[in-house]
């Protein structure tokens, strides 16, 4: 059995994704995501389970810093969780004064506070989970919190399936340490991160050697490097998967365009989209142009 570290507490969107990605592993709740990665990075956990991109807030932050920084850590599966919340309330509040959650999780939900709590005072928490133990204590009236919290905390249900936005979702990743990956299954991602040079041009470049090759792309971000004011790292997400022929080309190329890259795994994707190959773009197109140039290079063939 794996020991998988989470991005807790208890009751979290992400404790769902690592009950998904890991079913009968071990999990351990840690505070934040940095906790959580530097578990796996010490070899106190096996594999940890963060939530990477939202489909209403974006990217992040945390997961891709710390994906760029520190010892490297491999993506090996991923998660795409709807993302509707429960509210729940201190059960001897009669008014809710005080509402708390995850930044990601209040802008999600901004609408329905406005019209079901008007006047409530939003208040940023850790997490979703670390909102309904601070209202457990005392602190806080009410938390915005992941559905699978009311197993964890015995607070009031206010509200169940709440989401401004009906098909909101968060994709959550399972990172190891670099080893063996898996098998392609014919509908995977591959992420990296790039530092591009700071000139002109130097961004396309990187992205017209994935377009060359007919790799589409899934997520572009950008993140400051910190101590660099003005220089940004590319977080870059598309379709395919490095043991294929049409991937691994494209990543030598970009390992040649900047000195500065890290490979952040390649694996299925949880929406199991296939990827769309253009003519000439096949792996088997790869492949025989490869033969083609070896036969050339023999003098077998012109
Ligand atoms: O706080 C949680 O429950 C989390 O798992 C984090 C998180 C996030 O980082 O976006 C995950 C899903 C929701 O979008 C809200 C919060």
């Amino acid at each position: 059995m794996s020991r998988i570290a989470y991005f807790g507490p208890r009751g979290t969107f992400t404790e769902q994704a690592a009950r998904e990605l890991a079913p009968g592993d071990d999990l351990m709740p840690v505070e934040t995501i940095w906790a959580a990665l530097a578990a796996v990075r010490k070899g106190e956990a096996d594999a940890a389970c963060v939530p990477v991109e939202n489909s209403v807030e974006g990217p992040v932050a945390a997961t891709l810093d710390g994906l760029a920084e520190e010892a490297p850590l491999v993506a090996v599966a991923e998660a795409l969780l709807p993302v509707h919340f429960t509210v729940l309330a201190r059960r001897d509040a009669d008014q809710v004064r005080t509402v708390a959650s995850h930044p990601h999780a209040l802008a999600q939900v901004r609408h329905w506070l406005e019209r079901n709590l008007p006047g409530a005072e939003h208040v940023v928490a850790s997490s979703t989970a670390a909102a309904a133990v601070a209202v457990q204590r005392g602190e806080y009236d009410a938390a915005v919190t992941a559905p699978v919290a009311v197993e964890h905390y015995p607070l009031r249900v206010l509200a169940a399936g709440v989401a401004d936005v009906p098909d909101a979702r968060t994709r959550f990743l399972l990172l190891r340490p670099p080893g063996p990956l898996p098998e392609p299954s014919g509908a995977d991602r591959t992420s990296i991160v790039a530092a591009a040079a700071n000139r002109t041009g130097a961004l396309a470049e990187l992205l017209t050697e994935l377009a060359m090759r007919g790799i589409n792309l899934t997520r572009l971000d950008a993140r400051p490097i910190k101590g660099n004011f003005g220089l940004y790292r590319f977080f870059i997400d598309f379709e395919g998967h490095v043991a294929e022929p049409r991937i691994g080309d494209a990543l030598a190329a970009l390992r040649r365009r900047c000195n500065n890259v890290r490979f952040l795994g390649s694996h299925r994707r949880a929406d199991e989209v296939a990827p769309t190959i253009g003519t000439g773009a096949g792996n088997e197109d790869f492949v025989k142009a490869v033969d083609w140039v070896a036969a050339v290079r023999r003098g077998e063939q012109a």
